[in-house]
């Protein structure tokens, strides 16, 4: 079959470790067999057992406690000994029949971003062990209630996945907070809603001179030749799509794991699947459409709540 490891990443509190269990779940209905692999020395507790855990190798508690080192400085420490001790991930790697990693990483970025740290253990999966890999990166949708955090968040992106160089996914998480106007501007609850329904289309498929234009209306006139430039360079790489996640809808964990497996293109002698949700487009009667547009309809169906599974709570706006 092949061995993948999907790794999903993205700053503190984003929803990494939640979006590992929605995908395992998931994946569970479907009668596939995953593995959960803890990468996350700092991590306490999680609703599936990881098949392989760093914190039996090296943890940061202890290495704090026992080196004297900070938070920062100890993760660092702890992916370092990880590095030198990969004899440790190598046995633990050998026990698996069926390689399907979902690997849940820490959310420090600059791990990904300064150092070489995350991209050493991503070719030693490749290079020594040939598994096929993707990288996920989670911003929380909050990211879109201002064009200047939006920028921050995908220029954020774009560092980590320009140092990382594997198969990428953007995904703005927590969407359903948008939906219940937790995020966004501080007007009424349905209007907040909406204001933060039109952002988030916005930020999915964005107009460059929109986006300019509201970067400029916020920033000081010397920083519009860099708002321009940010602008650009965001309208010119597919770094700028993001798909959407409610790790509570089964729908949209659905449709990640399906871009997931056409990212590594899980099943290489099926035939490679696009990455949508087959039969509910099929019962549609819909064609095959280019991948933002499929992005917007699950997007569109995520937020109206036709989420067409059973159990599955609507989406108020
Ligand atoms: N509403 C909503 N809350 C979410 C979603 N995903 C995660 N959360 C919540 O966000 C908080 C942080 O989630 P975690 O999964 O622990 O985030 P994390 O990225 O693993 O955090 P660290 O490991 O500390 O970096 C928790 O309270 C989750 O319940 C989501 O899709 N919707
Ligand atoms: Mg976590």
């Amino acid at each position: 079959m092949g061995r993948y490891a999907v790794f999903i990443s993205g700053p503190a509190g984003s929803g990494k470790s939640t979006l590992c269990s929605a995908l395992i779940a998931h994946a569970n209905t479907l009668g596939r067999n995953v593995h959960l692999v803890n990468l996350d020395p700092a991590a306490e507790h999680f609703t599936y057992t990881p098949t392989i855990d760093v914190r039996e190798l090296v943890s940061l508690q202890d290495v704090m406690s026992e080196l004297g080192l900070g938070p920062n400085g100890g993760l660092v420490y702890c992916f370092e000994y990880l590095l030198e001790n990969l004899d440790w991930l190598e046995e633990q790697l050998g026990s698996f029949e069926d390689d399907y990693l979902i690997v849940d990483c820490p959310g420090q970025i600059e791990l990904y971003t300064h150092t070489n740290l995350v991209q050493r253990v991503l070719s030693f999966l490749a290079v020594s062990h040939s598994f096929r890999l993707c990288q996920l990166y989670l911003l929380e949708s909050h990211f879109v209630d201002d064009v200047t955090k939006f920028f921050a968040g995908t220029l954020s992106a774009m560092s980590a996945m320009i140092n990382l160089e594997v198969p990428w996914i953007n995904v703005l998480s927590k969407v359903d907070l948008l939906s219940r106007g937790t995020v966004g501007s501080t007007s009424s609850a349905s209007g907040t809603s909406l204001a933060a329904r039109r952002s988030l289309e916005r930020y999915l498929d964005p107009d460059p001179l929109l986006l300019a234009s509201s970067a400029n209306a916020s920033t000081n006139p010397r920083l519009h030749a860099l708002n321009a430039a940010v602008v650009r360079l965001v309208d010119d790489f597919s770094v700028v799509h993001f798909l959407p996640s409610d790790a509570n809808d089964e729908q949209s964990v659905g449709t990640l794991l399906s871009h997931i497996d056409h990212a590594m293109q899980y099943g290489e002698d099926e035939e490679p699947k696009e990455p949508r949700d087959m039969d509910r487009f099929e019962d549609e009667g819909d064609g095959p459409g280019d991948e933002q547009e499929e992005v917007e309809r699950d997007f569109e169906d995520l937020l109206s709540g036709r989420s067409g599974v059973a159990g599955a709570g609507g989406i108020e706006i």
